[in-house]
C-alpha cells in the first residue's frame, strides 16, 4: 500500500499556519487537520461539562469521547466545526476557551488520548497538518515539515486586525501580553512542546504576506516532487 503523503505546518499562534494550511488543503485537495480545534474542543466541552480543569481523568475522558465533525458546506471553502450537533465554529475561538484549551493541552493523558484519533486523519490522496506538535511529535515521519512563525509583534497586529474585522474591541498590548504568555506555556511546557523539528523548513513570515507564504512552501513541494 502506497503511503499517505503528509505536509505538517507546526508554529506559534498568529503565525499564520492555520489560513496557509488551510488554502493548501484546498489548492493540493488533501484532507485538513486542524489540530488546535480538537484542543480547543477539548476545552469547550470541559467548560459546557463543568469539569474541574485540573481533573485529568475526566479531561481525558472528554478528549477520548469528543463527537466532533469537521463540515464544510457545498460550494463554499468555509469549514464548519461541529460538537454533536452544535456548530461551535465561533466558540471555540473565544478568549476562554483559548485560555483553556492551552491549559488542557499541556495535560499528557488529554494529548495521549486525542493522539490516535489526529493520525487517522492521514487519508489518501494526502494530509495537511496544523499545529504545534504535527512534525515533531504526531506524524515523525511526514512527507515534508515546515514551521512558521512571525515576531510577537506582528502576531499581535494580525490578531488585532482579525479581531476588529469581526466587530470585536480588542486592545493590542493585551493581545501581545496574551502571545508571549501562551508562546511560553506552549514551548516551556514538558510534553510536546512548540519547537520546529529537526528536518522542518523554517520560514519567517514577518514581511511576507499569505500569498508569498504560499509560494515559498510550493517552491519547496515542488522541488520534493510533490507538485
Ligand atoms: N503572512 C501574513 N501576513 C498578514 N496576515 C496574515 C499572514 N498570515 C496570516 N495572517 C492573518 O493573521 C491572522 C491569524 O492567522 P491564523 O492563520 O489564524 O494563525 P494561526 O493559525 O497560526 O494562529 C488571520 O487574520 C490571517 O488572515
Ligand atoms: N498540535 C497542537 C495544536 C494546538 N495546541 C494547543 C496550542 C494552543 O494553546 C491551543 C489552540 O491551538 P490553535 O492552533 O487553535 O491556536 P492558535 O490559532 O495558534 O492561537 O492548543 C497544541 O498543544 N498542540
Amino acid at each position: 500500500m502506497n503511503e499517505v503523503p503528509v505536509i505538517t505546518i507546526d508554529g506559534p499562534s498568529g503565525s499564520g499556519k492555520g489560513t496557509v494550511s488551510s488554502l493548501l488543503a484546498q489548492q493540493l485537495g488533501w484532507h485538513l487537520l486542524d489540530s488546535g480545534a480538537l484542543y480547543r474542543l477539548t476545552a469547550l466541552a470541559a467548560l459546557k461539562a463543568q469539569a474541574d480543569l485540573d481533573d485529568i481523568a475526566a479531561l481525558s475522558a472528554l478528549a477520548k469521547d469528543l463527537d466532533v465533525s469537521f463540515r464544510t458546506c457545498d460550494g463554499s471553502s468555509q469549514r464548519q466545526i461541529f460538537l454533536g450537533e452544535e456548530d461551535v465554529s465561533l466558540q471555540i475561538r473565544t478568549e476562554e476557551v483559548s485560555l483553556s484549551a492551552s491549559k488542557v493541552a499541556a495535560i499528557t493523558e488529554v494529548r495521549d488520548s486525542l493522539f490516535a484519533r489526529q493520525q487517522a486523519f492521514a487519508q489518501m490522496p494526502g494530509l495537511v497538518a496544523d499545529g504545534r506538535d504535527m512534525g515533531t511529535v504526531v506524524f515523525p515521519h511526514a512527507t515534508m515539515k515546515f514551521y512558521i512563525t512571525a515576531s510577537a509583534e506582528a502576531r499581535a497586529q494580525r490578531r488585532l486586525k482579525q479581531l476588529q474585522a469581526q466587530g470585536i474591541d480588542a486592545n493590542i498590548q493585551r493581545i501581545f501580553e496574551d502571545i508571549v504568555a501562551r508562546d511560553k506555556r506552549d514551548s516551556e511546557r514538558a510534553i510536546s512542546p512548540l519547537l520546529p523539528a529537526t528536518d522542518a523548513i523554517i520560514i519567517d513570515t514577518t514581511p511576507l504576506s499569505i500569498e508569498e507564504v504560499i509560494v515559498e512552501i510550493k517552491m519547496h513541494l515542488k522541488h520534493k516532487g510533490l507538485l
